[in-house]
């Protein structure tokens, strides 16, 4: 069998779809995607076929390392993301041609259902009582939210305690009967998160994602010596070399690879035996779309130290678009009681609207996340 195309299908409401076509005829489906740079990562893919065009598309590892390592740069984000998207519609030809879900390849099941959750609140947190409420009605009970809104390197004493109150009106409101991730979304400086950290620790947030931004991983070890609350991080960190460096430093409790930024499902296999062996749990990041999440559920289902999985639906990003709007076996990503069943259709398990895509692509939008300023003017990391 020899590869013959690459398609790429930008769609609303800000993801890309990859279409690898073989000369068997045989289809596979991913999704290369940096949210905002999705033109950037098509050129990307783009500049990947001359490694792909002819050759086996059975071979993952070789043509996985071709495209790593032969272009003499490697590794970021946009570069990983043209290779996850491939990696992914690699893995769903292999699974078609052989007949098996991805997992069925990588050694079966570890466990009969992935625990998921779902964003509540919006860029700037709020009516986050109501939306867990409505989500609770649909089998949620694991919920994440933007921990602040924008906040300064060095900020005031009334926005730790917004951020407080936030949370304590959520614990008010639910006990435990619900559990929560806060997403400090990179907007946390190093000065400010030790204190807004101290003052949550009394609510117990299930943990704290990206407590500093990914360029700051030296501060983890220190912010992990001075609360119980688990750290969580990952999804702006592209290839174990990056991840290594955190595991041996220490500090993380979870580890968030994104499968479409991480060079894929060859990758982040590779990142989550890492994170076992050091016993940080895995949370794949996908607030992307329905190839990407088949993906993450993939490696979730072989990976024992998997113990979240974030889906987008409903999530604030996706206007003009939905996760099921362009997958056929809708019922196949039903969540029942906060789980997901593994996909059992061979490959990565989701069926692809292709007509759908194609007529979505024709007026895709050119997404960018808002650029935020603070009242001195200054930008401000959204
Ligand atoms: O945890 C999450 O889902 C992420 O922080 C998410 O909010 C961002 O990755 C966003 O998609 C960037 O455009
Ligand atoms: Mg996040």
């Amino acid at each position: 069998m020899k590869i013959t195309k690459l398609t790429t299908y930008r769609v609303p409401p800000r993801w890309m779809l990859l279409k690898i076509e073989t000369d068997e005829g045989v289809v596979g489906w991913g999704e290369p995607v940096i949210e905002g740079r999705a033109r950037t990562v098509e050129t990307a893919v783009q500049e990947m076929e001359p490694y792909l065009i002819g050759q086996d598309p059975a071979r993952i590892n070789d043509l996985w390392q071709t495209m790593y390592r032969a272009g003499f740069y490697r590794g970021g984000a946009i570069l990983m993301s043209a290779i996850a998207g491939i990696d992914q519609a690699l893995w769903d030809i292999k699974g078609k041609v052989l007949g098996k879900p991805v997992y069925e390849l990588l050694g079966g099941l570890v466990r009969d259902r992935m625990k998921m959750y779902s964003w509540v609140g919006g860029d700037r947190p709020s009516d986050i009582i109501e939306q867990i409420r409505t989500l609770q009605k649909g089998g949620f009970n694991t919920f994440k939210m933007n921990g602040t809104e924008e906040l300064g390197m060095l900020d005031t004493s009334a926005k730790v305690d917004e951020a407080v109150r936030r949370v304590a009106e959520i614990r008010d409101a639910f006990g435990t009967t619900i559990e929560f991730g806060l997403d400090f979304h990179g907007r946390v400086a190093a000065p400010m998160a030790k204190t807004l950290l101290r003052e949550l620790e009394q609510f117990r947030p299930l943990f704290v994602e990206e407590p500093v931004l990914a360029e700051q991983a030296e501060y983890y070890p220190r912010l992990a010596e001075m609360t119980s609350i688990p750290l969580a991080a990952g999804e702006r960190m592209y290839s174990r070399f990056e991840f290594k460096n955190v595991f041996a430093a220490g500090g993380l409790s979870i580890v968030q690879p994104d499968l479409s930024h991480a060079g894929g499902i060859t990758e982040c296999l590779k990142i989550a035996s890492m994170a076992e062996a050091y016993d940080i749990t895995l949370a794949p990041h996908c607030p992307l779309g329905p190839v990407a999440l088949a993906a993450c559920l993939q490696v979730d289902f072989v990976s024992y130290n998997a113990v979240l999985q974030e889906q987008s639906m409903g999530i604030h990003y996706n206007k003009g678009g939905e996760l099921l709007d362009y997958v056929i076996n809708k019922e196949d990503f039903k969540i029942i009681d906060g789980y997901c069943n593994p996909l059992p259709k061979p490959g990565l398990g989701v069926e692809v609207d292709e007509a759908r895509v194609i007529e979505a692509s024709k007026n895709a939008p050119d997404w960018r996340n808002p650029v935020w300023r603070h009242d001195d003017g200054s930008v401000a990391e959204w």
